[in-house]
């Protein structure tokens, strides 16, 4: 089993005007990875940031944190580039938003994200440093699983929506986790992300279904113990990922 327990918070519902400093606390409490909600008023019907902002965060977290860009955008194929030289480390598009999800896989594998796979963060030696790009594949709640499967292999992890994009604080969709089960019945090894309402009410479900790189936002970011939030939403994970492997 290829595939470990990640919790990445969105920070999307954190105090905006304290961004960088939201995203040194989320790796301080155990965060695995940041999770940014990139939003155009177009795809979705809100407007959140774009490159210019997730350059400035990458100077004010340093090279290690791995940045998540959830793109909700249409036409993301414009944004790889400037993405890329911002410092983001997967580039996670919509399959509704494009017409060409090939050409678009392989345009963000030679964008030259940086991403270390050796592992997850950079070592010390240069020697072992293979920088890789990262792609992953979004779909909205009215999508089906099986419009994303024959990508499925092409990419590195697949996004089950969990609510309407759009907005943080919205209600968890059970009726997705038939999405996530399949994906994992079909395809063991990849990551599968979940993301909208997910927290301590709702991780059980998303774990025993077989996602494993979880995104959630209000939950962590707005509790007075995030620490706990992020430790509680990895046991539940890491608990499911054994028991998968013991009944295999
Ligand atoms: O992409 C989105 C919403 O469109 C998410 O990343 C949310 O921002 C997660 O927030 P919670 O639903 O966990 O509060
Ligand atoms: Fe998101």
């Amino acid at each position: 089993m290829a595939y470990t327990a990640k919790i990445g918070p969105s920070i999307l519902s954190s105090d905006l005007s304290q961004l960088g400093r939201e995203c040194e606390r989320m790796m301080e409490c155990g965060a695995d990875y940041l999770h940014l909600d990139v939003m155009d008023g177009h795809f979705v019907p809100n407007i959140t940031f774009g490159h210019p902002m997730v350059e400035c965060l990458r100077k004010a977290v340093g090279p290690n944190p791995f940045f998540d860009m959830h793109m909700m955008v249409s036409r993301p194929e414009q944004w790889v580039k400037p993405m890329a030289a911002a410092g983001a480390n997967q580039y996670t598009f919509h399959l509704e938003a494009t017409t060409n999800p090939g050409n678009l896989i392989k345009e963000i594998r030679e964008s030259g994200m940086k991403f270390c796979k050796v592992a997850d963060k950079c070592p010390k030696s240069k020697a072992n440093r293979s920088s890789y790009t990262r792609v992953g594949l979004a779909i909205k709640p009215g999508t089906t699983v099986e419009e994303l499967a024959p990508w499925a292999r092409q990419i590195d992890m697949a996004l089950v929506m969990t609510v309407e994009p759009g907005f943080g604080g919205q209600r968890f969709m059970e009726d997705m986790m038939p999405k996530v089960n399949w994906l994992r019945s079909q395809f063991p090894s990849l990551d599968i992300e979940v993301d909208g309402g997910v927290g301590p009410d709702t991780i059980h479900r998303c774990a025993e279904a077989g996602a494993n790189m979880i995104v959630s936002g209000s939950a962590v970011v707005s509790s007075s113990d995030p620490r706990s939030v992020i430790a509680l939403l990895k046991d539940v994970v890491l608990e499911a990922i054994q028991k998968r492997s013991l009944d295999r």
